[in-house]
């Protein structure tokens, strides 16, 4: 069964409004949990916009499924992996200036210096998966790279505004799936996923994962954050 693996950010971005103590990411990850999630994602960006070095640290103790820390591929974000020691790290790219991640890592242009972030990362016991638009020669340099995983970026599917934008994009995630599973990388998801477009995407046999964060935290805001995960989980599961 595919697994869902819920990203907090904005219930610390909602926090970091007030620069306050609430609402804490930490404990929304462990009613995400009891709603079933099967993991935690949390991007703790370069500018502390939102998820801050204190959460990522408790997040560590508490979550009880698997924690995955989002990050640029810097010397001090891998420093900060290797002390906390996330089950996973996904490397992304990051712009100080966007809103919210805007594409995927171009692990082909960036393919010298992600190799040693991969070994380091490798070395220190962590699994590495690579956020990657869903393009073949992304997908062949992840490998080549040694990633385990790569999670393809559904943000130009979900962005597509016509029907067969919409058909486009999901063939390039379709072809990008398969491929990577042909060379034995694990295959997440994720970016701008609700609770419509999954209808679609549930259609990819080979994603094992699918990591949503503002859809569900938006929903949860309204009917409380168990619901919402397991509202999303149904839909997974149909
Ligand atoms: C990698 C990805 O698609 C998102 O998880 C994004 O990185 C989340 O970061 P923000 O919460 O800052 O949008
Ligand atoms: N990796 C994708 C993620 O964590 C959540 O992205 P979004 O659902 O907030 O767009």
């Amino acid at each position: 069964m595919v697994r869902l693996a819920i990203n907090v950010d904005h219930v610390a971005t909602v926090r970091q409004a007030r620069r306050g103590a609430e609402p804490d990411p930490v404990t929304a990850a462990a009613l995400a949990e009891l709603g079933g999630a099967q993991g935690i994602v949390v991007h703790l960006r370069e500018d502390r916009r939102h998820i801050q070095d204190r959460d990522v640290e408790i997040l560590r103790k508490t979550v009880k499924t698997r924690l995955n820390l989002e990050m640029a591929a810097t010397k001090e974000m891998v420093e900060t992996a290797l002390a906390v020691k996330p089950d996973i790290v996904t490397l992304v790219p990051e712009k100080r200036q966007e809103l919210t991640t805007e594409g995927g890592l171009d692990v082909v242009l960036y393919e010298d210096a992600l190799r040693s972030a991969v070994k380091t990362l490798h070395d220190g016991g962590i699994l590495v998966s690579l956020f990657i638009n869903p393009d073949p020669r992304q997908v062949k340099t992840a490998h080549k790279l040694d990633a385990d995983c790569v999670e393809l970026h559904t943000g130009m599917f979900s962005e597509a505004r016509s029907f067969v934008q919409r058909q486009d994009e999901f063939e390039r995630l379709e072809t990008a799936a398969k491929l990577a599973h042909k060379l034995g990388l694990a295959i997440l998801a994720g970016h701008g996923v609700d609770y419509q477009n999954i209808y679609w995407l549930r259609n990819l046999p080979e994603v094992e994962e699918f990591s949503i964060g503002h859809a569900v935290i938006a929903r949860a805001m309204l009917v409380g954050m168990e619901r919402a995960v397991r509202e999303m989980l149904a839909l997974l599961s149909r």
